[in-house]
């Protein structure tokens, strides 16, 4: 969820299995206050907030310490998830995920359990060879600095590059739990525009994929398929814990009534 997503979640409250974890983005036109707004509400909705913390967007150790110390307060800290951030030049020390893991900070201000990211399909701005580096680098010292953590993925469409990247961390030996990023359902046209501002896929590929014609994008798209074909293929004892994130991006109401009718038809299915 952003900051703009707190009614909608007080709205959704219901929708919403007790202690679902909930993150809370760090985007660049919302401030401290709008972030630590979010992860409150996440609380007292009975969830857990998991906080963003975006690295390049941090000017200052100080910067750090105020944000972790806030969330402390609010009792917010107890998980993170540090990200690298967007922009071209780091705003202040820290330049990726790493130094917030190896900055000795999370343990100081009570934070137990830090995500970090996972690609897929690649990243637009960084090399495969460094996105790697970066993941077995940043497993490692979370395993240093004696913290839990997993791996949350950049959202997608194609289970193919899903299955064969799980298959390369596990090759790796990283063996933290991962969750894999799908949109929630979501126009058509929405969801191609944010993955277009990510680079994720191509609008062809994903029409494809998600099974709606280019020619009609008034429609709207859920990841059923994606989800059924993962379930599929996913096997406990080779690709070990694998769970989903969902990437609200038609909303946290549209997102969570999705998810409780998707199960109860799991269900149906299965006592078929
Ligand atoms: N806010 C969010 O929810 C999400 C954000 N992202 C974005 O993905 C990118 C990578 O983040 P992490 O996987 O945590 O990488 P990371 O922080 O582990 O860094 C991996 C490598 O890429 C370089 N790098 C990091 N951000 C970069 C950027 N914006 N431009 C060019 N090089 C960069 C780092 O110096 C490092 O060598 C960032 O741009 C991040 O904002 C990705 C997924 C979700
Ligand atoms: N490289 C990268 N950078 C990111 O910042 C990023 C990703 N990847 N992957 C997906 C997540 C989810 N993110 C986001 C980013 C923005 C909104 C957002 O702008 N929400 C608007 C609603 C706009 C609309 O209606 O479309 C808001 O104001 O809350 C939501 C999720 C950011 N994320």
């Amino acid at each position: 969820m952003t900051g703009k997503d707190v009614p909608h979640l007080l709205d959704a409250r219901d929708a919403i299995a007790q202690g679902t974890r909930i993150n809370v983005t760090f985007l660049e036109n919302e401030d401290m206050d709008v972030r630590l707004a979010a992860a409150r509400a996440v609380n007292e909705g009975g969830f857990v907030p998991v906080p963003h913390v975006s690295a390049r967007r941090l000017s200052s150790r100080t910067a750090l310490e105020e944000y972790l110390g806030a969330l402390q307060e609010i009792g917010a800290n107890a998980q993170i998830f540090a990200v690298g951030g967007d922009p071209t030049t780091p705003h202040g020390p820290y330049a990726d995920a790493l130094s917030i893991i190896e900055s000795g900070l999370c343990q100081q201000y009570g934070v137990q359990s830090v995500s970090i990211a996972g690609y897929p399909e690649g990243h637009p701005d960084i090399s495969e060879p460094d996105l790697w580096a970066a993941l077995t680098d940043k497993a490692a010292a979370l395993g240093d600095q004696g913290l839990s953590g997993g791996i949350i993925t950049q959202f997608g469409f194609d289970v193919d590059p899903v299955m064969t990247w799980i298959e390369q961390v596990r090759e790796r030996g990283i063996e933290l739990p991962i969750r894999i990023g799908v949109p929630g359902p979501a126009g058509v046209r929405r969801l191609m525009r944010y993955a277009s501002r990510f680079g994720v896929g191509t609008s062809a590929s994903i029409a494809k994929k998600y099974g709606f014609s280019l020619t009609n994008l008034l429609g709207s798209a859920g990841p059923d398929r994606f989800i059924g074909e993962l379930a599929g293929r996913l096997d406990r004892q080779r690709h070990g814990e694998v769970r989903l994130h969902f990437y609200t991006f038609g909303g946290l109401g549209a997102t969570s009534r999705w998810i409780s009718d998707f199960d109860e038809n799991y269900e149906k299915e299965a006592r078929r």
